[in-house]
């Protein structure tokens, strides 16, 4: 689904990323770990062309979309759900979630069903201003606009955070329902240990812009390792 070589990329003279290696098979998830300021964030925004390649390339199902601009990468078959979530507040929530119909690539212009399926509130709050939702919600709409754009790969950045345990809960299983029911592959950048177990397959752990050391999700226990990579 997702191959990435050799990628490096930064901020002005600030190298970054240092040669990231990933592979990411069709309805797999990847959870990507590491301490703050890593480069997590980068390597999402450097696969969607927010943050410029250096060197490296990406392909997704074997199209290399190394040099394309970010609205092609989302046509190609990426959606993305920044840290933050990057919510409109002065927008409606339907008015948030048509943004997401723009990456389209048959050009559909519905909301899909099963979203206000999953998640009812968005349609009952369908014309408030999406700046009044709670958190939860707000995370919610944000990983759903990002799907009305009908992706094949999902890129979550710390979808976990400032939200309610029981919201964890429910986004960590409706990531593996994205895997099982709809063919998605999810990479997903994250701390919270209990959403990684509910959603992800394996992980892999960075360190200084590289990938240094993976594993299955089982093997998240090991507290030396935890320690090791990891800021618990
Ligand atoms: N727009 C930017 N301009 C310059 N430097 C940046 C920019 N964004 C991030 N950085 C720097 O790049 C490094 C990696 O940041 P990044 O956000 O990718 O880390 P991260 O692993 O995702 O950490 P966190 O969990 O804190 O978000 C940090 O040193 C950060 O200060």
């Amino acid at each position: 689904m997702l191959t990435v070589q050799h990628l490096t990329s930064g901020y002005g003279s600030a190298k970054i990323l240092n040669g990231v290696n990933l592979d990411l098979g069709s309805k797999e998830v990847v959870a990507i770990l590491g301490r703050n300021g890593v480069g997590k964030t980068t390597l999402l925004k450097t696969v969607m062309g927010i943050v410029a390649t250096q060197s490296g390339t990406t392909e997704l199902k074997g199209q290399n979309i190394t040099k394309l601009p970010t609205h092609d990468i989302a046509k190609a078959g990426i959606g993305y759900v920044p840290q933050g979530r990057g919510i409109f507040d002065k927008l409606s929530v339907k008015e948030n979630l048509r943004m997401g119909l723009r990456s389209r690539p048959d050009g559909s212009d519905e909301i899909p069903e099963y979203i206000y399926e999953k998640f009812p509130i968005l349609l009952e709050r369908s014309g408030q201003l999406a700046g009044t939702l709670s958190g939860g919600q707000k995370q919610q709409l944000a990983i759903s606009r990002a799907l009305c754009g009908d992706p094949k790969l999902l890129l979550l950045d710390e979808p976990s955070e400032g939200i309610q345990p029981n919201i964890v809960q429910e986004i960590g299983s409706f990531v593996r329902e994205l895997v099982e029911r709809r063919d998605i592959s999810v990479l997903i950048v994250e701390q919270n240990l209990e959403l990684i177990g509910l959603a992800a397959d394996r992980f892999e752990i960075m360190v200084k812009g590289e990938l240094v050391h993976r594993g299955l999700t089982s093997e998240l226990n090991n507290e030396e390792m935890l320690k090791e990579y990891l800021s618990v």
